[in-house]
């Protein structure tokens, strides 16, 4: 009978931010059971204290794991981030700690992509201020300042996933999509790529961003930006809150160069559903406000749940990295007769020498071996008799610029 190097419910599963249920469901299927759930967030000492015997962590975008939090978190093996942006990780401090980081690049991007198209129509319509006037017994019934989204244009800043997804749906409304990215795309439909992002501006009659949170985008989209856009033009910001100077958009909405807008992030989100929403975008009844939905349907939170989870019990299993954001990709097959041990490395030369010298030393066969690295760390996956294996995590760990070692039997 195949036994895990550690008990499995020895392995501490943290998971925070509510993330779906199905999750829960697919370790326990795996026979994982020690599993800490929290419905929030945490951040500080509640976040250090519940990490720091956890050998996996699940979170959403709300949890902040820097160098400092993943350095105490001791027995960490690896991070899912249940959701596509992986900002909210120091994904260098993790590589080099030996822990790889996985996320769901797809499961939400088609929920993005349908609550965007839902809100350029109540933008351009003038619904949200027609709404709040009702709410308080106001009566707009004008067609003043509403437009059909047949024939206008939609400009996309980020053409990746959500991006494209979006321009397609967007033309199936009429509408003439083009976009900016800083990499060469591959335009789908009829939407063309603009080299110039003011240029980009100047054409659209919305403006929908969807790049990632990155050093290059911080504040891109400011009062110059804004500046550049048409009078009387639309904003939709549902990928990153650092990306927008809310500040400047808000200016842009008082004197009314900006039309309307729909924020789905913000620089600062409340922790959890309990804590207060502050903005200066709070009052405008020309703007949608929503509490960073874009990707929470009971669609995307399932499937997310499944695929994260799996990705993180199989990375426990067997030591598979495949799509890992921050760490050496190996697939691996299943294995039966011998046991597994995986080495994580820094990457200088010599090493996988020093290994299989120090194995041949103790007459310890390696039935096969995988190698993979990225610049920084080399991931080497061993399969050696399983009457050798103790003895052979016990030559790994002396191997000099080990950062990891782990045995699966
Ligand atoms: N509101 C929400 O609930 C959700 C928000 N998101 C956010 O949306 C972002 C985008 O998601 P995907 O489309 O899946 O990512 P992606 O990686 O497929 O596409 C991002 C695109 O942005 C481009 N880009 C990067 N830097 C740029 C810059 N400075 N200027 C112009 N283009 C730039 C890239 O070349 C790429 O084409 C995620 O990183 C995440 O932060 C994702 C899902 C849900
Ligand atoms: O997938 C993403 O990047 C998102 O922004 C969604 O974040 P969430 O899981 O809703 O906290």
């Amino acid at each position: 009978m195949a036994k895990h190097s550690l008990d499995k419910d020895k392995i501490k599963f943290l998971l925070l931010e509510g993330v779906h249920q199905t999750a829960v469901e697919v370790l326990q299927r795996a026979g994982y059971t020690n599993i800490e759930y929290h419905k929030g967030a945490l951040s500080g000492d509640e976040l250090t204290n519940a990490i720091k015997d956890a050998h996996f962590v699940g979170i959403r975008s709300r949890t902040q794991l820097t160098a400092e939090v993943l350095q105490q978190a001791e027995k960490l093996v690896g991070v899912g981030c249940f959701c596509i942006g992986t900002n909210q990780v120091d994904l260098k401090a993790a590589e080099l700690l030996g822990v790889p980081v996985f996320n769901a690049p797809f499961s939400n991007t088609r929920s993005v992509a349908e609550l965007v198209i839902g809100e350029i129509i109540m933008l351009m319509r003038g619904i949200p201020q027609r709404s709040a006037s009702a709410h308080r017994g106001g009566w707009i019934k004008s067609a003043k300042g509403s437009y059909e989204v047949r024939g206008k244009t939609l400009g996309i800043i980020g053409y990746g996933h959500i991006g494209t997804q979006l321009g397609i749906l967007a033309e199936t409304l009429g509408m003439r999509v083009v976009f900016y990215d800083i990499e060469d795309k591959l335009p789908l439909g009829n939407a063309s790529q603009i080299r110039s992002l003011a240029e980009m501006l100047a054409q659209s009659d919305v403006v929908s961003l969807h790049v990632p949170e990155t050093p290059s985008t911080q504040n891109m989209f400011g009062a110059a930006e804004l500046e550049a856009m048409k009078q009387g033009a639309f904003v939709i910001n549902a990928s990153r809150g650092t990306v927008v100077d809310i500040d400047a958009l808000a200016a842009a909405l008082s004197s009314e160069k900006i039309a309307g807008a729909a924020i789905d992030v913000f620089p600062v989100e409340p922790k959890s559903n309990d804590d207060e929403f502050q903005s200066p975008l709070r009052g405008f009844d020309n703007v949608i406000l929503t509490p960073h939905v874009g990707g929470s349907t009971e669609e995307a939170q399932e499937n997310i749940g499944i695929e994260v989870a799996g990705k993180l019990a199989k990375y426990s299993d067997n030591g598979s990295t495949v799509s890992a954001v921050n760490f050496p990709e190996v697939s691996l097959p299943q294995y039966h007769e011998t046991s597994r041990l995986l080495h994580i490395h820094n990457n200088r030369p010599g090493i996988l020498i020093k290994i299989n010298q120090a194995f041949s030393e103790k007459g310890i066969n390696i039935a096969a071996q995988y190698l993979q690295t990225t610049p920084d760390i080399g991931y080497v996956v061993m399969e050696v008799n399983t009457s050798q294996a103790a003895e052979a995590l016990e030559q790994l760990k002396g191997i000099e610029g080990t950062i990891r070692t782990r045995l699966l039997y």
